[in-house]
Order: structure tokens, then sequence, then C-alpha cells
């Protein structure tokens, strides 16, 4: 079994504490969401977990640090999908998934029919079929995003970290993105690590989740043992209400998690009484208004 492993990863940079103390472990098969506010030091974290960042040796996948990998075997075995940066390259869609192969090919290789039928198939697991021989850099954002995501596909790593993937992605592509990403790891035994915003997203499909608060672990474990009202609140600084709808089973993606900026917490349904009156009397008013 392949597993990721963290071991007391302290991060400085310009004498400023960036990420301290951080310890985990992941199993294959396993998605991961990593949590927090601005700043909170999740990109750092997922640039040390990809060897994009130089862990000193703290950071293992399939019980060898990230250090004693050739690169050329660390990248078949680690695909980044980091956030978007303004593309320098002329290359269309397909030329830049196609880069997803560069670690399986040597100097000598030939493009195959299969290649090319890998690469079609991943485009269009991504939605982007009709794009293919579209210029990369005037691709929407969510289109890049996707573009990337089909790239990792192709490069067939066992584990997959990516910052913020749906970022740039429309409500239908955020979801049908996760779902993918879920099913890679449920169904083909990979291993995914993803930077969040959406805490909702992050409850329906991540199986263990990590919340970081100015370089710190706040809580790991599992989406109920972290997505705690208490907990958010004092990471995010703002009230929020965690519940739970109606369901046989108290599972995760049953969970939500509403927040409520200050000077909307009138607003906020758990508040009966006073407040709630309020609402429905406002509600009554703007009916009659119509
Ligand atoms: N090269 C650097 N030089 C100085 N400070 C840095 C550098 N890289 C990161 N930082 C600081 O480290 C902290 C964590 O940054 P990081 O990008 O990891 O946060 P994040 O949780 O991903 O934030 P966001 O949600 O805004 O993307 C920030 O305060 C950032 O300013």
């Amino acid at each position: 079994m392949n597993l990721l492993v963290a071991r007391d990863l302290n991060l400085i940079i310009a004498n400023q504490p960036i990420l301290q103390n951080i310890n985990l472990s992941l199993e294959s098969g396993k998605v991961l969401g990593v949590l927090g506010p601005n700043g909170a030091g999740k990109t750092s974290l997922l640039k040390l977990l990809s060897g994009q960042t130089d862990s000193a040796g703290k950071v293992s996948w399939n019980n060898k640090k990230l250090t004693e990998y050739q690169t050329i075997d660390l990248a078949k075995q680690v695909a980044v999908v980091n956030q978007l940066n303004q593309s320098v390259f002329a290359l269309n869609l397909q030329q830049i998934v196609r880069m997803g192969l560069l670690p399986h090919k040597t100097l000598l290789s030939r493009q195959t029919k299969e290649d090319d039928q890998e690469i079609a198939k991943a485009i269009e697991r991504v939605g982007l079929s009709e794009k293919t021989n579209q210029t990369f850099s005037s691709l929407s954002g969510g289109e890049q995003q996707r573009g990337l995501i089909a790239r990792a596909l192709v490069q067939k790593a066992k584990l997959i970290v990516l910052d913020e993937p749906v970022n740039h992605l429309d409500i239908y592509y955020q979801h049908q993105i996760l779902d993918l990403l879920r099913a890679l790891a449920h169904q083909f035994n990979m291993t995914v690590v993803m930077s969040l915003h959406d805490l909702n997203l992050a409850a329906n499909y991540c199986d263990e989740l990590c919340l970081l608060h100015k370089g710190k672990v706040s809580a790991q474990g599992s989406v109920e043992t972290v997505l705690k009202a208490n907990l958010l609140e004092q990471v995010f600084g703002m009230p929020c209400d965690v519940s739970y709808q109606a369901s046989s089973d108290n599972s995760a993606s049953n969970i939500r998690i509403d927040f409520y900026p200050p000077n909307l917490t009138e607003l906020k349904p758990t508040c009966k009484g006073a407040s709630a009156e309020k609402r429905k009397e406002k509600g009554k008013g703007e009916e009659k208004n119509v």
C-alpha cells in the first residue's frame, strides 16, 4: 500500500515560521482536503508534500523519502496541479495535456496511437473535447484548470496534489471535477491531496481533512472531527453553524456549514425567537410589496 507520510514538517522563510510541526499520514485510495484561511500555509504544505519544496527528507511516499527519488521517477509517482499562472506558451490544449506523458517517454520515443487515445480520453473526462486544438492561453480560467487536471490524468501518477483545483470552475464543474478526483482515489486507489476553500465541498468529497491556521494544524482527521462549529469560528473568525441534514446515517456528505458574517447574524436560522420572528415579519412585508 502506498503511503504519504510527513513527519515534523517545518518551513521557515525569511526568518518567519510558515509551517510548524506538521505531521500527517495518508493511505492510498483516500482524498485529503487541506483547509484554512488565506495565508494559513496550504500552498506551502502542498509544495512540501509534492516535492516542489525541499522537505529535507521529512516527506516520504511509498516508504521512500521524496528527496531520494530521481526527478523522472518522482514525476511518475506524483502529479501536481498548481494554481493557474499566466501561460507563456503558445501550445494548444492537446499539447499541454501531452506533457503529462513526458515522464513515461525517452528522447527517442515516438507518439503512438495509444498516446493520442489516452490524451483524447483525459480531455473528454474533463469535458474539453471541443477545445482540443485551442491555444491553452485562450482558454478560460476554468477550462485551463480542467486542462491541467487532464494533464495530471495522463501522467498516471499515484499521488495527485492540487492547489485549489476548483477555484475557477462553475458549480457544475466543481462537482464534476471533485467527483472525478474522488473516483480516482476510491476506484483506482490513487491518493489525492488538495486545498479547498469551500468547506461544504470538502465535506462532500474528502475522506480526511487537515485544517491549518497560521502555519499550524488546528485539527486533522475525519470530516466530522475537523468540521466543528467552534473550531471553524476560531480559525475563520466568523460565526458558523454545522448541521447534519436528515438522513438515516450521519455521513459526512450530509454535513452543511453556513458562515454568518457579523452583520448578517440576525439571519442565522438557528437564532430562534426575536430575530427569527423579525425575519418572518420581513418576509411578509416583502410579499405584500410584490
Ligand atoms: N517565498 C515567500 N516569501 C515570503 N513569505 C512567503 C513566501 N511563500 C509564502 N509566504 C508566506 O507564507 C504564508 C503562507 O502562504 P501560503 O501561500 O502557503 O498560504 P495559503 O494558505 O495557500 O493562502 P491562500 O489561501 O491565500 O492561497 C503567507 O503568509 C505567505 O505570505
